[in-house]
């Protein structure tokens, strides 16, 4: 590398300063590295570990002869920081630039103005989140920064030159740069790092002096080492940081000894549904908060940031042919599964949920109950316990309820919290936040809620609460379960018999799930209705396999000869069996056996061996009871002896995305004559050999389009690359392991 700073001066040569000039020296990201010390030991010491080429003790030695492009790092204590300046007022020749990495930068800004009057502006105040529980050049390492975050807190005052040259250093040592005001940052280090250390003193302090624990470190296990490593941490250092950043760390002090003092109190109650709640609250935090780690090695990720570390890439490479054999069970019905919180979280008592979808959309919705203070077990291998809170005990949430990309907890969501007595609003992803959100607000509006979208019925939105909701006779406009759910929802709240009028049957798994849960819904053909002001009691839930998910799987045995593929355990109820019926229509061998109820849904085991598939014309009437599988639909179409017609199915251009766009652009990619039409498409297939030839194409961040091209390469004459995969897991988190069980040749790149 050219180097990106002449010489780099090292005031305080121990982990934080000593790791820096390691990494530039090994980057060959500056010309020298000269280290200032205090004390000759630590300087002959810092050369003969290499951490800088020479050393010095008195600061005039080197100052004085300094010139543009070189960078003083200045990591001694951070109330030692002034001291240095002064120093520095003395003898910096024009043109230096000097930065830090002081853990409190509020300190670092007022020694500045003590020391020159004002911040200069060649000083950018910084602070490098990455460090250890050892200290001293000793301890330093070159690639201590590498994938970690620097945080930069420069002033107005700042030259853009000095802190392009700061980030450029950076950078150069594979950090990643952000910047930020200096109260933020240090109100955040004080939660995320100076709260945690107080913490971690207190506890190891607390029981060295206690006579009676004078046993406790030769008894200490695991959860007491883990939880207290920070404690060996630099004594200096860490007292100056609590100088330094006394008001902010007190702010979170308190709301920490509030916190325990509850948990106090929960505990001598023997309150075990209060436990429950903050340890289950508590672990899923964790656990989301280890999953990101996991995918991105920042060792110390900020809290707002969190959301944007999510949006990984993922690409998917299927090797072409193969032949699909197996007996499976895919993931619980992501429909259910979302209704399964949230009736449980309404009802009273426990409700007990076995097959529940951990897939993200589903967790997106348990954790908007979580957030409105429903105490929720697992999931743990689909075993979701649900402590209700009855119809009017959920809690305002803190903040904006996140639904990511699922629309469903969106739309649903909006009528449960339309009759609440506390205001919420709704936010997702970028997919969810371009979908219409008007088909829910108006009917809503008209119940009398108080509903705000963004501009064109988008998310977020912002639902008042207190409203006194009335019961209305709804026609739905267009065919959706969504919708129909949304209002009967709400009608829960409502004064009156709320209605709902369909133009074709959709799911209903709604109604379903309420009988369930002890509720009366009449239907009558296509009318359903409910009475508002009654309750919902606990009880059990079997969620079977979804049958949009079993979808791929069915497709794939379908158009490959030599397939025979079984799937345990799915859900069949009459309103989701279009994919069946479309099949059987174009000639596919697909058997039913083991059919038998489930908490009232029918569930069935279905085998699929391949046969040759004719193009059909796709009856209207089974566009809704297949509206999720036509993606998969059309890989089969594709591989059909003549032509296939969609019509009726313009819901499909907006779900996470313009599904018929973005499925014919990709099967015109491999070689498919597909024309898309406003409410359909038509596409010629190929019955014989390939019937698609390879190619990238782009699942534009939509599950169902990433794994129905996955399935399209079991009949590629090459391989297919899928960009945009990695919602894959919102309704199919082990979507490429059973594929891989199957026999499909899908390797995941992330
Ligand atoms: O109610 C539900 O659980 C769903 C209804 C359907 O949406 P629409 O109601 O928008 O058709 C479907 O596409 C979605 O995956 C799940
Ligand atoms: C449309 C879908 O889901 P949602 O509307 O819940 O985002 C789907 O899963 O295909």
């Amino acid at each position: 590398m050219e180097p990106v700073i002449n010489r780099l001066v090292v005031f305080g040569v121990g982990l934080i300063g000593g790791s820096l000039a390691l990494a530039l020296k090994r980057a060959g990201a500056c010309r020298d590295v000269i280290g200032v010390f205090r004390r000759e030991r630590s300087a002959q010491e810092a050369l003969a570990l290499g951490v800088c080429d020479c050393a010095y003790t008195d600061p005039r030695d080197v100052l004085p002869g300094l010139g543009k492009g070189d960078v003083v790092f200045v990591s001694v204590p951070t109330l030692a920081v002034a001291g240095v300046f002064e120093q520095l007022r003395e003898s910096l020749p024009e043109g230096v630039t000097v930065t830090d990495g002081a853990s409190v930068k509020g300190s670092v800004v007022a020694a500045a103005e003590k020391v020159w009057g004002a911040v200069p502006e060649f000083l950018v105040p910084g602070h490098p989140i990455a460090g250890s529980e050892r200290s001293g050049a000793e301890a330093a390492k070159a690639d201590l920064y590498k994938h970690h975050r620097v945080i930069l807190t420069p002033m107005d005052s700042v030259s853009g030159e000095h802190l392009a040259r700061v980030e450029a250093m950076w950078a150069a040592v594979g950090a990643e740069v952000l910047t930020m005001s200096v109260a933020e940052h240090d109100e955040v280090l004080a939660a995320t790092s100076h709260l945690p250390h107080v913490i971690a003193y207190g506890l190891v302090d607390t029981l060295a002096h206690d006579s009676e624990n004078q046993n406790i470190f030769r008894y200490a296990a695991g959860g007491f080492r883990d939880f207290t490593r920070i404690a060996s941490s630099d004594p200096v250092m860490w007292r100056d940081i609590m100088l330094a950043n006394g008001p902010a760390i007190l702010k979170s002090i308190d709301l920490f000894t509030a916190n325990l003092g509850e948990l106090r109190k929960a505990i001598a109650d023997s309150d075990e549904a209060r436990l429950t709640g903050v340890f289950t609250r508590a672990k899923a935090a964790r656990d989301r908060f280890t999953r990101m780690l996991a995918r991105k090695s920042f060792s110390e990720p900020l809290i707002e940031e969190m959301d944007d570390m999510e949006g990984k890439e993922v690409t998917f490479v299927v090797r072409p042919g193969g032949t699909v054999n197996g007996d499976i069970r895919v993931p619980g019905d992501k429909s259910m599964s979302h209704r399964s919180i949230m009736l449980g979280s309404l009802a009273e008592g426990v409700t007990e949920v076995e097959g529940f979808l951990e897939g993200e959309d589903a967790l997106a919705t348990l954790q908007a109950f979580r957030d409105m203070g429903v105490v929720i077990e697992g999931p743990d291998k689909g075993r979701v316990t649900i402590h209700g809170v009855g119809m009017h005990g959920l809690k305002a949430p803190a903040g904006p309820l996140y639904l990511g990309n699922s629309g469903t907890s969106m739309r649903l969501l909006a009528g449960l919290l339309a009759g609440q007595a506390f205001s919420a609003t709704l936010t997702g992803d970028e997919s969810l936040s371009r979908r219409p959100m008007n088909r829910v607000a108006e009917p809503l509006r008209q119940m009398g809620a108080d509903i705000t979208t963004a501009e064109a019925g988008r998310p977020p939105l912002q639902i008042g609460g207190g409203a006194k909701l009335q019961a209305i006779d709804y026609k739905l406009p267009m065919a959706s379960a969504q919708v129909k759910s949304c209002v009967l929802l709400a009608g829960l709240y409502a004064d009156g018999r709320t209605y709902t009028t369909e133009p074709a049957p959709t799911r209903d798994h709604t109604e379903r799930m309420l009988s369930g849960f002890g509720y009366a819904v009449e239907r009558a053909g296509a009318t359903a209705s409910v009475n508002g002001g009654g309750k919902l009691f606990a009880t059990k839930i079997d969620v079977p396999a979804d049958i949009s998910s079993a979808t791929f799987f069915m497709v794939a045995a379908a158009i490959t000869p030599g397939s025979d593929v079984t799937l345990r355990h799915v859900g069949i109820n009459p309103t989701r069996d279009g994919v069946i019926n479309i099949l059987r229509l174009m000639g596919a061998d697909i058997e039913l056996s083991n059919q038998h109820e489930v908490g009232g849904e029918p569930v069935a085991d279905i085998r699929v061996r391949y046969a040759s598939l004719k193009g059909i014309r796709i009856p209207e009437d089974q566009v809704p009871l297949a509206i999720d599988e036509f993606p998969a639909l059309f890989i089969a179409a594709a591989c059909a002896d003549g032509e296939t017609i969609l019509t009726g199915a313009e819901e499909l251009r907006v779900k996470e995305s313009d599904r018929i766009q973005a499925m014919a652009d990709g099967l015109l990619l491999l070689g498919v004559d597909a024309r898309p039409t406003p409410d359909g498409i038509v596409i010629q297939g190929k019955p014989e050999g390939p019937a698609f030839t390879g190619g990238s194409v782009d699942s534009c961040g939509d599950h169902r389009i990433a794994m129905s091209f996955t399935v399209a390469g079991l009949r590629a004459a090459d391989a297919i690359t899928i960009d945009n995969c990695a919602n894959v897991a919102t309704s199919f988190p082990n979507f490429d392991q059973l594929a891989a069980t199957v026999g499909i040749g899908l390797d995941v790149r992330d």
